[in-house]
């Protein structure tokens, strides 16, 4: 009697902390496995009017319920079913709104194998940005001809 009333004494329950830890950790993993992954192959297999997949920014979206509502038409849809839309998407500078519609057709991640092109999106920022840079630069040029030409213009007088 005495002993097992000591033995359970040598083994305490475990403390309720780190089980509920493990159980949170248990379902972020479940959530992420929710998360279905596509090849650019398993992409481009949907290019039907009635199943039309693209992906923006890494992202796999289905289209199809979107045809008729959206205001650019489904002509441009269309032509981009099955590929990589990022840049479309973006070139036409779509509003908080559009990307908000995006996240209801989103239906998993794309998974880029290793003959795959890089991500668009990538591609695309470093020139922007160096254009952005080379802008600058010539309003800097331009405004310290400006002064050197007053500068100049000063000292004849
Ligand atoms: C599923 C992805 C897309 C969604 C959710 C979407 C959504 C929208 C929305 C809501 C607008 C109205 C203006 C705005 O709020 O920005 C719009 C306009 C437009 N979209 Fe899209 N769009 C998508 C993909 C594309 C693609 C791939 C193209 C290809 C070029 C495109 C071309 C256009 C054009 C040209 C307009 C302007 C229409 C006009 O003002 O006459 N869109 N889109």
């Amino acid at each position: 009697m005495n002993i097992s009333r000591r033995d359970s004494s040598i083994h305490p329950q475990p403390h309720p902390e780190p089980s509920r830890k493990l159980t949170h950790s248990f379902h972020s993993s479940v959530i992420m496995a929710d998360v279905k992954e596509y090849t650019y192959t398993e992409v481009a297999e949907h290019t039907d009017r009635s199943d039309l997949f693209m992906v923006i920014h890494d992202k796999v979206y289905q289209c199809a319920q979107f045809m008729d509502e959206h205001p650019g038409g489904e002509e441009v849809l269309m032509d981009v079913g099955g590929k990589d839309a990022t840049e479309a998407f973006e070139d036409v500078g779509h509003s908080e709104e559009a990307r908000e519609l995006l996240e209801k057709m989103f239906v998993g991640n794309l998974k880029r194998g290793a003959g795959d092109a890089p991500a668009k999106s990538t591609a695309a920022q470093p020139s922007t940005k160096a254009q952005q840079a080379g802008g600058s630069n010539l309003a800097v040029i331009v405004a310290l001809i400006a002064v050197l030409a007053f500068v100049a213009f000063k000292f004849t007088q």
